[in-house]
């Protein structure tokens, strides 16, 4: 089993691929870019990647999204929530430091730091954290923003630790594979979507989160990203609570499916997350579809209401 992740070796994704239970054993396959991972999982060249998706700071991973929203189909088959901190690394005093660099997600999230604190030096857009940190030990800038780890690992001194603009920072990851059954339901589950929707009509989107509220499934994001088809053309990313096993997500997507110009699953997978999921609302639990559907049963069959 191989894991394509982003490399190379000492980046975030790499600790975060540590956590993943069905990464154990796996061989680490570190790779410089998200399109270059999602490629090589589409080509079977890996059994799986693992990537960056979202940040509790600064969103969404636009290059990890599109890429499962436009590109060749693949799903999401797990995910790990990583607590992420920063420090400056540079063998350099802070006052000495003309160039930083690193990951641009990184960079947005200790922007208040390096304005505060190195308001002159030049800022580097790297691939990863942890490239940065390699392209500091050779020479090539005088700083760089990365994880404590990965400042070690590269042999570079800690200017400053914990930088970042807000503390609990948390990184999403997820693991890509080719189109496949999702694993079991696990209790505590999320269905991610991509759904297109005709610009033209009045309330389109609204009946999209119509299909979903009405089952009692919970959103816990939604993202619209441009499909490159013109101004306001948009398709929405959705995070959904449940698992395509689920009948009340069964009926949701049958109901998008009717509804939507297009409908792209992109997998159910067990959430990494302490929380257990919000109830559905009074009348929308399983139950309660259950009952109903019964009742429905007994009066088709001449039973009394
Ligand atoms: O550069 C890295 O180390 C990464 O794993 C990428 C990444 C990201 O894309 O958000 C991961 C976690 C941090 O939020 C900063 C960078």
């Amino acid at each position: 089993m191989e894991f394509a992740y982003l490399g190379p070796r000492g980046t975030f994704t790499e600790a975060a691929l540590r956590r993943l239970p069905a990464a154990k054993g796996a061989a680490a396959v570190p790779l410089p870019s998200i399109p270059e991972i999602l490629d090589a999982v589409r080509r079977g060249e890996v059994d799986a990647g693992f990537v960056p998706i979202e940040n509790s700071q600064e969103g969404t991973v636009t290059l990890t999204v599109d890429e499962l929203v436009g590109g060749d189909p693949l799903v999401i088959a797990g995910e790990v929530v990583l607590p992420v901190t920063f420090v400056l690394a540079s063998a350099k005093a802070p006052a000495a430091i003309a160039t930083v660099a690193s990951h641009p997600h990184a960079i947005a999230q200790v922007r208040g730091f390096l304005r505060r604190e190195l308001p002159n030096a030049v800022v580097h857009q790297a691939l990863s954290t942890a490239q940065a940190a390699q392209r500091v030990a050779d020479g090539e800038f005088d700083a760089c923003v990365c994880a404590p780890f990965t400042a070690e690992a590269a042999g570079l001194p800690v200017q400053a630790f914990d930088i970042g603009d807000s503390s609990g920072a948390e990184t999403r990851f997820v693991h890509v594979v080719r189109p496949t059954a999702p694993p079991e339901p696990s209790g505590n589950d999320i269905t991610s979507l991509v759904v297109s929707i005709d610009h033209d009509r009045v309330g389109a989107l609204l009946a999209v989160l119509t299909e979903l509220a009405i089952r009692g499934i919970n959103l816990t994001r939604i993202e619209s990203r441009p499909t490159g088809e013109g101004l306001g053309r948009y398709a929405f990313f959705l995070d959904c609570t449940g698992h395509l096993a689920d009948p009340r997500m069964g009926e949701a997507l049958t109901g998008l499916r009717r509804i939507c110009a297009d409908v792209r699953y992109l997998g159910s997978y067990p959430r990494d997350h302490s929380d257990r999921p919000v109830p559905p609302p009074a009348g929308l639990g399983d139950t309660d579809f259950a009952d109903a559907a019964a009742w429905l049963d007994r009066l088709r069959g001449g039973g009394a209401a």
